[in-house]
């Protein structure tokens, strides 16, 4: 009996408290559990013959032989998902290593492409910040303009462009109208000993023209008569009055000659490799449309995107706080400035397959104005969804999917499921699931210097898919995930009255809210 006291000692606490204090030695543990096991089957029959009457003690053994087995189990669990979490967590710092080497060489780039582009770009001059900090600094604080200048195209693009320069302006940060050329860089400051917040992260933001914008592209909604009616009239103004050059895509350029042949001036392109060239030839960019056609124009762009001043012509107007019928002032006043921005920030996402050995295997980088969403798409089986954010285990979604949304996109889909609704100058990422099966499931927010991972386990009973800006949708297998973390280029939006007052305006003539009857100062009051 003493002797079984003592076992059931180093088996049932011993063991399992190991277990849980030191889970690196899973696998010793496990061993340790499979012997232990194995001591009770001998003991149980080395003692069968002699307490076999003792139905209080087969009893016992029973239930310590389920103990050790469940432990076994437990143990064997664990050391899967730490096998698992290791290579994640290979995979991950593989993954944050090449995105740093992506964002250190974005000037690089530039230069390398407008090395590439030298046919149209003959002298092109990284525009330096007034600090002296380099390019890469500038887009990383997004608080310096970096512009190409002296471009001289010659390109498809431009084959009709007689003008060289592209615009350059300046961004500048103001609080309550007050304009603040000194953009502190230092948020917090600590000195002796108080830990004080100097500035805020984000303010009004004010751009000034330093040069007239030359070149304008229009995207506009296809298939809306409305549309193509104020595109005629608005290419031919902004030529005629204005004096501009006018991009337009393909299939607006062939309506416009439809309609007239004396549209020959306008500019297009043929291949889609060509914009990528879209960006160091336009000033300023129009949307005429709804908020889709915002998200279309932003995800033209891969890069650094130029100011986009967008016309609602569509039925809800998130982004696109100017009207179409007063485009001629509104445009008078945009060509001017200075006018105020709004910075939308963007999520840079991309898939990596449980396939892929190589790390130069990855797929394409995609940039999202609103949201990435991971849904269960045409399956009817529940997501499984396990999410980390930079490298810490947040939750496994179990439900219809979730929503990695920007702030911009905080009063679109992830609105409907339930998150928040938060101005578009705040930094930060919006985790909100989509129908959890869950009572206890809040939506978050989390800051925007994050990297979230959201990986389908290995054991999920189906996959899973992807699309961004409610676009290209993708499917993730078991053991792919989907990284995702704050892009470098912002999408900056021109302003009709400044941020706030526009956000708050789209929310309360778009959404409604908070609409309710005032009570009526007829009744009992307090006394
Ligand atoms: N249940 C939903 O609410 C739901 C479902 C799917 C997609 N969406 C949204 O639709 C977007 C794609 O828009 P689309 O115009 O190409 O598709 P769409 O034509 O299907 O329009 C979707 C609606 O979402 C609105 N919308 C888009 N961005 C918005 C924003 N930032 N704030 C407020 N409303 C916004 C549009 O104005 C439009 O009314 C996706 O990014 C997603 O946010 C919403
Ligand atoms: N230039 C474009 N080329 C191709 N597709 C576009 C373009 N502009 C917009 N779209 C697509 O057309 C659809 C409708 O566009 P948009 O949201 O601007 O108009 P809308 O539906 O009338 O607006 P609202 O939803 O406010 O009524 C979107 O899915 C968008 O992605």
């Amino acid at each position: 009996m003493c002797t079984k006291v003592l076992f059931l000692d180093s088996l049932g606490n011993g063991d399992a408290n190991s277990l849980r204090s030191n889970p690196e030695n899973a696998f010793s543990d496990l061993n340790s559990l499979a012997q232990s096991e194995k001591a009770v089957e001998e003991l149980l029959i080395q003692q069968t013959p002699m307490q076999a009457s003792d139905d209080h003690l087969i009893e016992f053994s029973e239930a310590l032989r389920t103990v050790a087995k469940a432990l076994r189990g437990s143990a064997e669990g664990k050391a899967l998902a730490q096998a698992e979490a290791a290579e994640w967590k290979r995979r991950y710092e593989l993954e944050r290593s090449k995105n740093l080497d992506l964002l250190r060489q974005a000037p690089l780039n530039e230069e390398a492409n407008s090395m590439e582009m030298d046919h149209i770009a003959k002298s092109p001059r990284l525009h330096v910040p007034e600090n002296g900090k380099s390019a890469r600094y500038a887009l990383e604080r997004i608080c310096a303009h970096e512009v190409l200048q002296d471009c001289e195209p010659n390109s498809p693009i431009g084959s009709n462009n007689k003008l060289k320069r592209k615009a350059s302006f300046k961004l500048s940060w103001g609080c309550k109208g007050q304009a603040n050329d000194q953009h502190k860089k230092d948020i917090v400051s600590f000195e002796s000993g108080n830990i004080t917040t100097a500035d805020r992260s984000s303010k009004q933001i004010s751009l000034t023209w330093e040069t007239s914008p030359q070149n304008v592209l229009i995207f506009t909604k296809p298939k809306s008569t409305s549309v193509q009616v104020l595109s005629v009239e608005m290419v031919r103004w902004l030529r005629e009055q204005k004096g501009l050059n006018v991009y337009v895509e393909p299939r607006v350029k062939a309506e416009l000659l439809s309609e007239s042949s004396s549209f020959d001036f306008v500019q297009t392109w043929e291949d889609d490799k060509e914009i990528s060239l879209l960006h160091p030839k336009v000033d300023l960019v129009i949307t005429l449309g709804g908020d889709g056609t915002v998200l279309w124009a932003a995800s033209m762009f891969k890069g650094p995107v130029p100011p986009i001043v967008p016309f609602s012509m569509g039925s809800l107007g998130f982004m696109t706080p100017f009207h179409s019928e007063q485009y001629r002032e509104c445009l008078e006043a945009v060509l001017k400035g200075p006018l105020s921005i709004t910075l939308r920030h963007r999520l840079q996402c991309h898939i990596i397959r449980d396939k892929a050995r190589h790390d130069y295997e990855t797929e394409e980088n995609m940039l999202v104005l609103n949201e990435v969403t991971i849904d269960r798409g045409i399956t009817s089986f529940l997501t499984n969804l396990e999410c980390y954010c930079d490298n810490s285990f947040v939750t496994c979604v179990q439900g219809d999917g979730l929503i990695l949304s920007t702030t911009s996109g905080s009063t679109a889909y992830s609105l409907a499921a339930g998150g928040s609704m938060v101005h578009p100058q705040v930094p930060g990422i919006l985790f909100t699931p989509i129908c959890p099966h869950s009572l206890s499931f809040r939506p978050l927010i989390l800051p925007d210097h994050v990297t979230v991972r959201v990986q389908v386990p290995f054991n999920s009973r189906s996959s899973a898919w992807v699309s961004f800006d409610g676009k290209g949708r993708k499917q993730l297998e078991a053991g792919d995930a989907l990284v995702c973390s704050m892009a470098p280029w912002p999408v900056s939006t021109a302003c009709q009255v400044e941020s706030t007052n526009d956000f708050l305006r789209s929310i309360h003539d778009g959404l409604h809210w908070n609409l309710r009857k005032t009570q009526s100062s007829d009744g009992p009051r307090e006394t």
